[in-house]
């Protein structure tokens, strides 16, 4: 068995250099040997950060002999090629969420995958690495709450990057929760709703913010997400879920308590790459373990796909003003 995983990072924008640090550094079974970006002089000071090489494009990383499994890192509308291109070539893939843009794309994955008659996929679903988040799934599976009834999740941002748009707030955030309740609950989804709520004043206004999120569950049971896109006070993300017999919580990260001026203070956190930092050291730790007992482990690319229909139900839902029904395929025995 190989003891090292020779990988490649497309995109080295925010979270790619995030996650060239954590293979560098936190992840004794990878080593980078190459990066690629299309703004080349990203990949340049990457590769010259990360002591790999700078390829001209995603492609032909995808391609060299020197890469064993591929981190795709660059923007969304680039995964979904990325990831078909490195099952083309039977290699390991990582995705960061969203796995594509439309839910056909994700279909062509699966089936692409489906055809090399291996898994290879993983997506960037980290939450379900929180300790946090798998505790409360062992509460939940140990029957420690009785039967899930509903979960409320808040989803906060401070701020986004320039040209953000309303969709996003469920492709790009809200997909986080999408994802994390199923897995949370163990059951899919049934509908989609978005409702409308009063505009905050402390936003553009160039997109809709806040949006409140309702998914119901094949068994009935309800979540409502707030998701704050912007301006909110801290980067917060909240869920909790009551079940017939008590309700679990999902616990703040570690802080100090600073007890001062007649007053309690307890910092909250600002930015993703904080708030979830263990999470992603401890998905790409097992990813990488598991590609080096055979295959990946982690949330798969039918976790992808029902993700983007979903999304695609909600964004439908604030057109049509009503809940929208989530259908599904069979899911495919690879992922059962
Ligand atoms: N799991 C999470 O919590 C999490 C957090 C942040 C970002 N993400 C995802 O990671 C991806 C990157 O996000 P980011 O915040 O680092 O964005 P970013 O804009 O900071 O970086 C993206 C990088 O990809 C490059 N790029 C764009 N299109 C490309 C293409 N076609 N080929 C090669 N390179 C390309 C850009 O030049 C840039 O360097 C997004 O898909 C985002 O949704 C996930
Ligand atoms: O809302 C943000 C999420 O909380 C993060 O986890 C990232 O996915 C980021 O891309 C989103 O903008």
């Amino acid at each position: 068995m190989k003891q090292q995983l020779r990988v490649g990072v497309i995109g080295c924008g925010a979270i790619g250099k995030e996650h060239l640090r954590r293979l560098t550094d936190v992840v004794p079974e990878t080593i980078v040997t190459g990066v690629a970006d299309y703004f080349l002089p990203a990949a340049q000071s990457a590769a010259e950060m990360f002591h790999c090489t700078a390829f001209q494009t995603g492609e032909d990383l995808i391609a060299s002999p020197d890469v064993d499994a591929v981190v795709v890192t660059s923007a969304d509308p680039s995964h979904a090629a990325y990831v078909l291109e490195a099952i083309r070539h039977k290699k390991f893939v990582f995705c960061e969420k969203p796995l594509a843009q439309t839910a056909e794309e994700c279909q062509q994955i699966i089936a692409a995958e489906q055809a090399a008659g291996k898994k290879l996929v993983q997506v960037g679903f980290m939450r379900r690495y929180d300790r946090g988040y798998m505790a409360m799934k062992h509460a939940i599976s140990s029957n420690e709450i009785g039967a899930p009834l509903m979960i409320h999740a808040a989803h906060r941002n401070m701020s986004q990057a320039p040209g953000f748009e309303t969709d996003y707030a469920v492709t790009r955030v809200a997909i986080h929760e999408i994802d994390i309740c199923r897995w949370l609950l163990d059951d899919e989804y049934a509908t989609a709703q978005v409702l409308g709520v009063r505009q905050s004043s402390r936003t553009s206004g160039e997109w809709l913010n806040p949006q409140i999120m309702m998914l119901t569950t094949r068994s009935g049971q309800r979540i409502d997400v707030e998701v704050q896109t912007d301006g909110a006070y801290a980067y917060d993300i909240q869920c909790h879920v009551v079940g017939e017999d008590g309700i679990v919580s999902l616990p703040d990260p570690t802080s100090v308590t600073k007890r001062a001026a007649a007053a309690i203070h307890t910092p909250l956190m600002t930015d993703w790459k904080d708030r979830f930092i263990e999470a992603y050291d401890i998905e790409f730790q097992e990813w990488a373990k598991s590609l080096l007992n055979g295959a990946p482990t982690g949330p798969s690319a039918w976790d992808g796909y029902v993700a983007c229909v979903t999304g695609d139900a909600l964004i439908r839902s604030r057109q049509t003003g009503k809940p929208e029904d989530i259908v599904l395929p069979e899911k495919p025995e690879m992922y059962q």
